[in-house]
């Protein structure tokens, strides 16, 4: 027999309520037993990772992907929207991370206590139409009061921060920490991972290679002439012709464009997003375990170039980002490139400090 509407309400309510660890009434579960009574002990070995902005177009798929990650043992979900759904849904999965919602800016300090990791995916996406940096207004914002509970509540975890404009935000991140006394430039990392799996995408597909086999390191920022493919740097070693390097730096550097487009006012990428940041948290995980060897791309606090921001390849270990790649040997196409890149992003970084200073 279906269930009438008010015991279904309450049937929601009551798994919401089981869902939620601040919520500390005495509820009985749907079928009579109290997830207190289980005999699981889940969260003992593992990482601690929260997503903020987990109900989102990044941070659902991204919840879900985190949650098959076999590193992962505890996963907080924070929205201010829609997470009790989010999070019912992903906690069926039979994977071993205990997945836990919170909701609202009340409830924000308890979804980072403990927390080793924090992805933050929070924030509006362009439209047609718009820049990065048109989204400042709004994001930034949110980026300020975010790290301002991890300066409170988890000030050793790691911050993978993919709310743009990245170029600005990770600035005010640093610049939020900074204030608080909790700024550890190893720690603070900007997500250009996408930038790199498209650039592989788009170079395997030019050469006729297996995508996974490609590495292309893309250095500078995440923003249109920011973002610089280094094409002559390219695993495994290979030529282009002018027109291949004139194609492919267009075709990366205005990837993001090409998805807003294509996605016509519905958003920005959300689902290659996701699958970037989850390879991105991944590498940061191992290097908390210790393995050795795990070089990605990163915006980070940097001395690779004058500017104080600057994404490059870092060794990620035990403390996060524990070397920083040099350049390399550009050519001068790159140089010129680079150039222009470090021109935009003073000004954007400038943007980004002057918020929390002003
Ligand atoms: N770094 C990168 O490579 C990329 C960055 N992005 C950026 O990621 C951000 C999110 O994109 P989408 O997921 O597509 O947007 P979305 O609008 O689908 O999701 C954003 C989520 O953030 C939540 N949110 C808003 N204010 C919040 C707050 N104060 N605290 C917690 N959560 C809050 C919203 O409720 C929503 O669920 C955008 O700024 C977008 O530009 C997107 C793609 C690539
Ligand atoms: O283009 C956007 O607005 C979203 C983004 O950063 C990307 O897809 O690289």
């Amino acid at each position: 027999m279906e269930a009438n509407n008010s015991q279904v309400n309450q049937r929601i309510a009551t798994i919401a309520a089981h869902l939620n660890p601040s919520n500390n009434s005495q509820t009985v579960g749907p079928l009579g037993l109290e997830r207190r009574d289980c005999r699981a002990k889940g969260g003992s070995a593992g990482f601690k990772v929260a997503i903020l902005g987990a109900a989102g177009g990044i941070g659902q798929p991204l919840a879900m992907l985190m949650k098959m990650n076999p590193l992962v043992s505890v996963l907080h979900l924070y929205d201010v929207v829609n997470t009790p759904g989010v999070t019912a849904d992903i906690s069926h999965m039979d994977t071993g991370a205990v997945v836990r919602g919170f909701l609202g800016q009340q409830q924000l300090e308890e979804a980072l206590i403990g927390m080793d990791l924090v992805i933050i995916p929070a924030g509006v996406p362009r439209k047609p139409g718009m820049t990065r940096d048109d989204l400042f207004n709004i994001n930034a914002g949110i980026v300020k009061t975010l790290c301002e509970g991890i300066a409170k509540c988890c000030p050793k975890a790691i911050v993978n921060l993919i709310s743009n404009p990245v170029n600005s935000t990770v600035p005010i991140a640093a610049e939020v920490f900074k204030k608080a006394g909790t700024f550890d430039p190893k720690r603070l990392l900007g997500i250009t991972m996408l930038d790199v799996v498209r650039a592989n995408t788009f170079v395997a597909e030019v050469l006729g290679l297996e995508p996974r086999e490609v590495d292309v390191p893309v250095v500078g920022g995440h923003a249109g002439v920011t973002i610089l493919p280094l094409l002559s740097q390219v695993k495994p070693p290979c030529s282009f012709t002018p027109k291949e390097i004139d194609y492919l730096t267009d075709r990366i550097q205005n990837g993001g464009t090409e998805v807003v487009e294509a996605k016509a006012g519905a958003g920005s990428a959300t689902l290659s997003m996701a699958y970037a940041a989850v390879k991105f948290a991944d590498a940061c995980l191992r290097g908390l375990r210790g393995d050795a060897g795990i070089v990605e791309c990163a915006y980070v606090a940097s001395h690779v170039t004058e500017l104080p921001f600057f994404a490059s390849k870092v060794r990620l270990g035990r403390s996060g980002v524990e070397e920083i790649h040099p350049l390399g040997l550009l050519n001068e196409y790159e140089r010129v490139g680079l150039e222009k890149a470090k021109k935009e992003l003073a000004v954007s970084i400038q943007k980004g400090v002057s918020f929390v200073n002003k």
